[in-house]
């Protein structure tokens, strides 16, 4: 596996590997690695095999201008060392490490934000987060140049934002959404699943229990409002458990639904100590 720790090394690594007619797929994380990104990376590598090979590029960038709070950007999770290992184990192609110092040019003005979508929901919560992602994913992008991307499905509002953004600026560049990985007990692997302390840890698989509820009432063609109670009633089971929102929004575009009569997406976000926590469901009457 290349280990490329600037943006000038990636570049001359995909044009070498261009130049022999290799196509490439980006998986873009932000390290502490765990088998929801390494199912990210089989899934570029099943791409890839569909279009006859080629090379599988992680990146690993905590990228500070997604974080609006100092705390979270410095207690985020990193572990570079096991990350290469479990990338190597994985088949990744080559692993991309660039400082902030060498992505961020001082003086940039330039930044990539996604309208509505990245005002709502977790863009509430987290004031400027989606402008920041959607900023360092088009530089990534432009640096990489891949085929195709992959993302997960756990960060849905990100993957409908990604899938926004590439459709709106004509980005020749295929999404391909990855469905949750879970931990035994239904909790999403998560790298900030590792900071829950160990009562915080055994309360958290809460979240997917009321995806459960959710679902089957969706499934058993129960409304909207009674869908909203039931879940929260799930949740409030769980004191370790502060609900900073719940939202049952249309699975295509996020926007706001009367009744449940198509797809919806369950859509969740809570604290379990300092850590806030996401997880979603895509369910159907
Ligand atoms: N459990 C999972 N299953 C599948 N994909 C996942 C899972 N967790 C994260 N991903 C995807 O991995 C990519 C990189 O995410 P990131 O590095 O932020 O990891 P994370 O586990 O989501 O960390 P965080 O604690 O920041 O939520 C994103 O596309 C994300 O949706
Ligand atoms: C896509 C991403 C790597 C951009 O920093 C990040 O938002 C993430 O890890 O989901
Ligand atoms: N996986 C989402 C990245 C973040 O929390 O900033």
């Amino acid at each position: 596996m290349r280990i490329c720790r600037s943006k000038q090394a990636m570049r001359d690594c995909v044009n070498a590997w261009r130049a022999e007619g290799q196509r490439v797929a980006l998986v873009a994380t932000m390290g502490a690695l765990h088998a929801g990104h390494m199912h990210l990376v089989a899934r570029a590598r099943d791409w890839l095999d569909t279009q006859g090979g080629g090379r599988v590029v992680t990146s690993i960038f905590v990228n500070p201008t997604q974080f609006d709070q100092q705390a979270d950007l410095d207690r985020y999770p990193r572990d570079e060392d096991t990350d290469l290992a479990l990338l190597r184990q994985a088949g990744c192609d080559a692993a991309f490490l660039p400082t902030v110092a060498d992505i961020y040019r001082p003086g940039a003005q330039t930044t990539v934000e996604v309208g509505g979508l990245s005002r709502m929901l977790i863009g509430r919560l987290r004031p400027g987060h989606f402008r920041g992602m959607t900023t360092i994913v088009t530089k990534l992008f432009n640096i990489v140049g891949p085929d195709a991307t992959t993302f997960g499905e756990k960060d849905y509002q990100q993957l409908t934002i990604v899938r926004q953004m590439v459709a709106d600026l004509d980005m020749p560049i295929q999404i391909i959404g990855v469905p949750t990985v879970r931990e035994a007990d239904g909790l999403a692997m998560s790298s900030r699943n590792r900071r829950l302390t160990p009562g915080d840890r055994a309360a958290a698989p809460v979240l997917n229990r009321a995806l459960d509820t959710g679902q089957q009432m969706i499934a058993a063609g129960a409304g909207l409002a009674a869908v909203r109670r039931a879940m929260r009633a799930v949740l409030r089971s769980e004191p370790r458990c502060e609900l900073r929102s719940l939202d049952i929004r249309d699975a295509g575009d996020l926007s706001r639904i009367t009744r449940i009569d198509g797809p919806v997406v369950m859509l969740l976000a809570a604290r379990f100590g300092d850590v806030l926590l996401i997880d979603q469901r895509v369910a159907q009457p």
